[in-house]
């Protein structure tokens, strides 16, 4: 379904642009229908850039990314099958319009020709599926409702498109516990009916708790990734193992922890490129610089 294929994302910067900085580098893994693919790592690794790029957001400086097998577009018919979902529901809604207004611009730009009452009850049962009471949400403004309550409206939102594909970027870190697990909930719902979910994160915890596969990203490139299981069992890298038992420094700055002298994957290949250490276990080198 989703495909990313030795995608960089360099960002020019100084006064004239004359510098570059690497966001993303070399990235490759994919998302297949029906499974939520978690992409880890911490602040300014890289991961919003990766969404950003998935959502038509942001170009590719290198690579590609391609949906169904069609390079990504930012085109009305590519979002009907992908949409994003961010960190602050606030920022998503206009406040000085009732936050159903998402829903009506879902309806005039894709479905023009569907009657009111039709699309009204469609809406309803949208938001009948992520757990939302019509009465109590519709006709209100957003300052009138919950973080937890505006999330679900952005899902019901995508739920009227006919959408394959949720990038899902740290949408839980404004709720609180109780509401965190509802939504996770309601994720793992639905991708038992088919959608495709990347969940952006940086909270470890959370990822494993409902991804199939893991990526962990390390200044823009991929240190590992494979089935959470493994990955979150048997960590192959060290900046994973770093991760792992140092989840309330995940804010922390880039660090050179990582780094070490020796890797055990240098030689086996690691050095050329991510390396299949075990059947959909891949690695890379740890010896970053030097690699
Ligand atoms: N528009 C931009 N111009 C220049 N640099 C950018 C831009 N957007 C992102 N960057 C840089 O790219 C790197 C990756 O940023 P990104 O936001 O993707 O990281 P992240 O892993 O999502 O971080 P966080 O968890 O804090 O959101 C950072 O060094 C960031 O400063």
């Amino acid at each position: 379904m989703l495909r990313l294929d030795d995608v960089t994302k360099e960002f020019r910067i100084g006064a004239f642009g004359g510098k570059t900085v690497a966001a993303v580098r070399s990235v490759s893994f994919d998302v297949v229908p029906g499974e939520v693919v978690s992409l880890i790592g911490e602040s300014g690794s890289g991961k919003s850039t990766i969404g950003r790029m998935i959502l038509g957001l942001n170009s590719v400086t290198s690579g590609a990314i391609t949906f169904d097998g069609r390079p990504v577009r930012g085109a009305k018919e590519y979002y009907r099958h992908v949409q994003g979902i961010f960190q602050d529901p606030f920022s998503s809604f206009n406040p000085v319009f009732k936050a159903d207004r998402v829903f009506a611009m879902i309806k005039q730009s894709y479905y023009p020709a569907v009657p009111e009452q039709e699309w009204a009850e469609r809406v309803r049962s949208a938001l009948r599926d992520v757990r939302l009471n019509p009465d109590q949400v519709l006709g209100k403004y957003p300052h009138q409702l919950s973080g937890g309550q505006l999330q679900r409206l952005l899902i019901a939102r995508a739920l009227l498109l006919d959408i394959k594909l949720l990038v899902a970027d740290e949408i839980t870190s404004m709720l609180d516990a109780s509401t965190r697990i509802d939504v996770l909930n309601l994720l793992a719902e639905l991708k038992t009916r088919g959608l495709g979910v990347l969940y952006i994160t940086h909270d470890l915890s959370l990822g494993n708790y409902l991804a199939e596969r893991t990526v962990v990203l390390r200044k823009g490139g991929v240190v590992e990734m494979g089935l959470t299981d493994k990955v979150f069992g048997d960590p192959l890298h060290p900046y994973t193992r770093e991760l792992l038992s140092a989840v309330p420094r995940l804010h922390e700055e880039w660090g050179d922890a990582a780094a070490v002298d020796t890797c055990l994957y240098h030689e086996r290949g690691a050095a050329e490129g991510l390396l299949e250490a075990e059947p959909g276990h891949f690695v890379a080198c740890a010896q970053l610089e030097s690699c």
